[in-house]
């Protein structure tokens, strides 16, 4: 008969080939995993037959119990395990974790009882869907997979992921947690939030980040219905894929400089396209590229098909090759004129408000990936034991974490106002009147997340720096935050729009 799990039970047990311990109430038995344990031995020898819970939550993440369960005897008798399990689509209880909006305690304006459902359907999704796959991609460097592009096709994420409009009437969102009619801004800022929470950056970029900032181009200016509902049709079911192919080794920001070149056949039925196009999120795989050329007379944009003279290469970067960034090349690529976006030589305003949405988004996961950020710091403060108690006990680590929410919280409320306009404005409008604070706000979130990282880092030491355990989603933002201060315009070019923009409105006032 089985030993029943007492405390005393426990501590009979402390030989090498007979090793058990308790954490949070539940005895676990090594003695078959001491030789494979990543941290030796040793260490657990020395805790033999002990209640090792501190000891633990010092060095690991709740997680590696999930990866070893098969080491779990069961319960201590009599007593309940105290730690949060954490299920597919739950909400963290971990102060500032979440959003004002999903802490029971307060209320908002902003969102109605279909946008906490869809939060729910959405965060449920990601973590048996995505997170998983992010996890995985990210390491490894592979492309997302088919199956769950089909997946998100099928819930209608990739719909929901090009903005609301009229492409989403009539679906019916993540197995009816929505009508697609209901789809605001509301909904997407949450869609595009609970999207970064598996924290793999370059995976991110990997899932369709190349479609979510050029279908909307086509929504919006394609000229020709025939072509525009196609291609709509066969990106949101996920059949084919797209790509937005503006920056060049040439110019990144400064769109005017482009030298890709797009001459209009004497008979005005085609273009031939000549040029490159660097730093193109998802290139290697799409069947469309949004690519910016210049004209005659001016700057105009293209959906080029992927056909004869289209090549693309991988191209290294900081985060994981699961993104696809990609030197695209041109060479006399034959592209119908009906292709054209918006009116020719007027490509630039095709472009400058397509960026909205673009860097809304941006700014909308950088944001809460840095939120994420501060939860593991919180948890690590409060569970990290130096010089004898708890991270969380130095005034110096609350200074740090009560900036870091500050951070995090102006950055939220602030979106939530951006937001707010855009569902009462129209395309035209937002651009008009967004395009600036969306500038600003892009380049605030970013700078906070520098700050962010910084001090994160500082707060878990070596493990800010190390890939693995305790410290990888600190170490990953650290390594990656950067790309979204770069990628869809600069910080210090969003600052200049801003203040541009803000100048174009300015009275006649003197002090
Ligand atoms: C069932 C119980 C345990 C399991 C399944 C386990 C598993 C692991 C794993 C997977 C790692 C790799 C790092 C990570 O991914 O977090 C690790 C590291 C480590 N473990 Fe354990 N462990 C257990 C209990 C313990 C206990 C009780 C101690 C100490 C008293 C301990 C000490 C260590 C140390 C020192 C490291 C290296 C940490 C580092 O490099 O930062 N482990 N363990």
């Amino acid at each position: 008969m089985a030993p029943k799990l007492t405390r005393e039970e426990v501590k009979k047990h402390t030989a090498e080939d007979d090793l058990w311990f308790i954490v949070d109430h539940k005895v676990y038995d090594v003695s078959d995993f001491i030789d494979a344990h990543p941290g030796g031995s040793v260490v657990l020898q020395q805790v033999a037959g002990t209640d090792a819970t501190e000891a633990f939550y010092n060095l690991h993440r709740h997680e590696v119990l999930h990866q070893y369960k098969s080491l779990c005897l069961g319960n201590v008798e009599g007593e309940e395990p105290e730690v949060i399990e954490q299920l597919p689509g739950d909400l963290s209880q971990v102060p500032y974790a979440e959003p004002l909006w999903l802490t029971p305690q307060f209320r908002s304006p902003f969102y109605s009882e279909k946008h906490k459902k869809l939060q729910k359907a959405m965060r449920k999704f990601v973590d048996e869907h995505i997170t998983p796959e992010a996890r995985e991609k990210e390491l490894s460097g592979e492309y997302i997979s088919q199956e769950l592009i089909d997946k998100m096709a099928e819930a209608n994420i990739l719909a929901m992921r090009a903005g609301p409009g009229k492409h989403m009437h009539g679906r019916s969102l993540l197995g009816g947690a929505m009508d697609g009619k209901d789809y605001d801004a509301f909904s997407d800022l949450i869609i595009s939030q609970e999207l970064t929470r598996h924290t793999s950056r370059g995976f991110q970029d990997g899932n369709m980040a190349g479609m979510t900032i050029s279908l909307s181009a086509v929504i919006a200016w394609a000229n020709d219905e025939e072509l525009k509902n196609r291609v709509v049709d066969e990106v949101l079911s996920g059949k084919k894929k797209m790509c937005l192919a503006i920056t060049e080794a040439f110019a990144g920001s400064d769109v005017a400089g482009l030298r890709t070149t797009a001459e209009l056949s004497e008979d005005g039925s085609h273009y031939i396209v000549n040029g490159t196009k660097k730093w193109i999120t998802n290139g290697m795989w799409s069947d469309y590229f949004v690519t910016g050329c210049k004209t005659k007379k001016g700057f105009s944009v293209l959906l080029i098909e992927r056909s004869e003279g289209v090549e693309t290469k991988k191209i290294k970067t900081a985060y994981s090759a699961a993104a696809a960034t990609t030197f695209v090349e041109f060479d006399n690529v034959k592209v119908p004129a009906k292709n054209l976006l918006g009116e020719e030589h007027k490509g630039f305003v095709v472009i400058m408000s397509n960026f909205n949405h673009e860097r809304w988004m941006m700014a909308a996961m950088v944001m809460r990936w840095s939120r994420t950020v501060l939860e593991e710091c919180l948890k690590w403060a409060h569970q990290r034991l130096v010089f004898g108690k708890p991270l969380i006990a130095q005034p110096v680590v609350r200074q740090k974490l009560g900036r870091m929410i500050a951070l995090v919280e102006a950055n939220q409320a602030w979106i939530e106002q951006i937001t707010f306009q855009m569902n009462g404005m129209s395309y035209k409008e937002q651009a008009k009147h967004l395009s600036g604070p969306i500038g600003l706000l892009k380049t605030f979130s970013t700078r906070s997340a520098h700050e962010i990282a910084d001090n994160a880092v500082n707060i878990f030491g070596g493990r800010g720096v190390t890939q693995t355990g305790m410290g990888r989603v600190v170490e990953a933002f650290h390594r990656t935050y950067k790309f979204d201060s770069i990628l869809g315009g600069a910080e210090e070019v969003m600052a200049d729009l801003g203040v541009r923009q803000a100048m174009r409105f300015m009275p006649n006032a003197k002090l």
